[in-house]
């Protein structure tokens, strides 16, 4: 390792199709590392910030990119909020960060990522591409490599795979998952680490991400004319200011994921709900999902819920009319 590259920020570069476990890794990581100075980069598909209130243990802000996928019109955003990072420590005199984790949505091309180090020399002089760690959700694989070119892009792109949610699924499929992968980058290292657990000294300062390796991809990316999602993949997002009577909302959201779980790719809500002084997380992926309770709302302020769906052919005004019926609006005398 040159001093030139021990003397730049390192940056982990977290990927993986949606719901696969990238927000799990990070806290991971964050709770692991608490002596380091990590800025963390993510970025939201569609306009929703829940990913924040999901991430925990942050000490340093978390820069959100949000109402965009970082691999089309805010690359540009990625590149500004690290020379600002970098500005910070150099003209302003803020601490120095010990590195940057990035992690994408699940929607994310991985290649304009690290084309911005590849275009922007100056920042190639600051940061240090560490690695691109690829989360896969063993349970879901098959399904979304078939389907989303997104999720095989992201596995043609890593230098490591982390194989999540193996509980999940037997120990064939599982070598079958292994062996997809590594016919499809047969380059990129793999372990079966469950995110909650994994080990962050297997993940930070890998260094075997290689910009001239990879050059051929982000080439491709970039003479793709336009680049585009699979286009009926959108995100809508619910929202009410009015509390969420469970007895409601429970038969809805069962009847949602038996008719509609096959086209809701990913979900996740923080819930405002009737009698209950805490907030209701949860989230999930297709049929799969699971709830909390969260944090504790204060007294005096404004409760809410809001709910994120990405997913295919969802018309938004069925889904906020279905969601406003479970919401309590005005108290009804019995
Ligand atoms: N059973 C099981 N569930 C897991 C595991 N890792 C994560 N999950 C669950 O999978 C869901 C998605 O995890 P996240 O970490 O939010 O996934 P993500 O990749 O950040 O999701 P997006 O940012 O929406 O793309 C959550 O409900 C997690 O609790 C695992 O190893 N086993």
């Amino acid at each position: 390792m040159s001093t030139q590259t021990r003397s730049r920020v390192p940056v982990t570069v977290l990927t993986g199709f949606l719901g696969a476990g990238k927000t799990t890794l990070l806290n991971r990581i964050l709770e692991q590392n608490r002596d380091e100075r990590i800025a963390i980069i993510v970025n939201e598909f569609g306009d929703a910030g829940i990913d924040q209130q999901l991430v925990i243990g942050a000490t340093e802000q978390i820069l959100e990119l949000n109402n965009g996928c970082i691999c089309c019109k805010i690359r540009t955003d990625l590149i500004d909020t690290l020379f600002g990072l970098a500005a910070a420590v150099l003209e302003q005199g803020h601490e120095p960060i010990d590195r940057v984790i990035i992690e994408t949505t699940g929607l994310a091309e991985p290649a304009p990522v690290a084309q911005s180090f590849m275009v922007e020399t100056e920042l190639a002089e600051l940061y240090h591409l560490d690695s691109f760690t690829t989360v896969i959700d063993s349970y879901h694989f098959f399904k979304q490599i078939r389907m989303h070119e997104e999720a095989r892009k992201q596995v043609a792109f890593a230098d490591h795979f982390i194989l999540n949610k193996a509980g999940l699924v037997s120990s064939g499929h599982l070598e079958k998952v292994k062996k997809t992968l590594s016919d499809m980058n047969p380059g990129a290292s793999m372990q079966v680490t469950d995110c909650r657990d994994a080990d962050p000294s297997d993940i930070l300062n890998r260094f075997t991400f290689d910009l001239d390796d990879r050059s051929n991809l982000i080439k491709e990316s970039r003479s793709e004319a336009g680049h585009h999602h699979s286009s009926d993949t959108a995100a809508i997002v619910l929202r009410s200011d009015s509390p969420v009577d469970m007895k409601r909302f429970e038969p809805w959201f069962d009847e949602l994921l038996d008719k509609k779980g096959e086209q809701m790719y990913r979900f996740k809500g923080i819930l405002s709900v009737d009698g209950f002084d805490s907030r209701l997380v949860f989230q999930g992926v297709h049929m799969l999902f699971a709830g909390r309770a969260g944090k504790a709302w204060e007294n005096g302020e404004k409760r809410s819920s809001e709910f994120v769906i990405i997913g295919r052919d969802l018309d938004k005004d069925w889904f906020q009319t279905r969601f406003e019926e479970c919401c309590i609006t005005e108290r009804r005398v019995d």
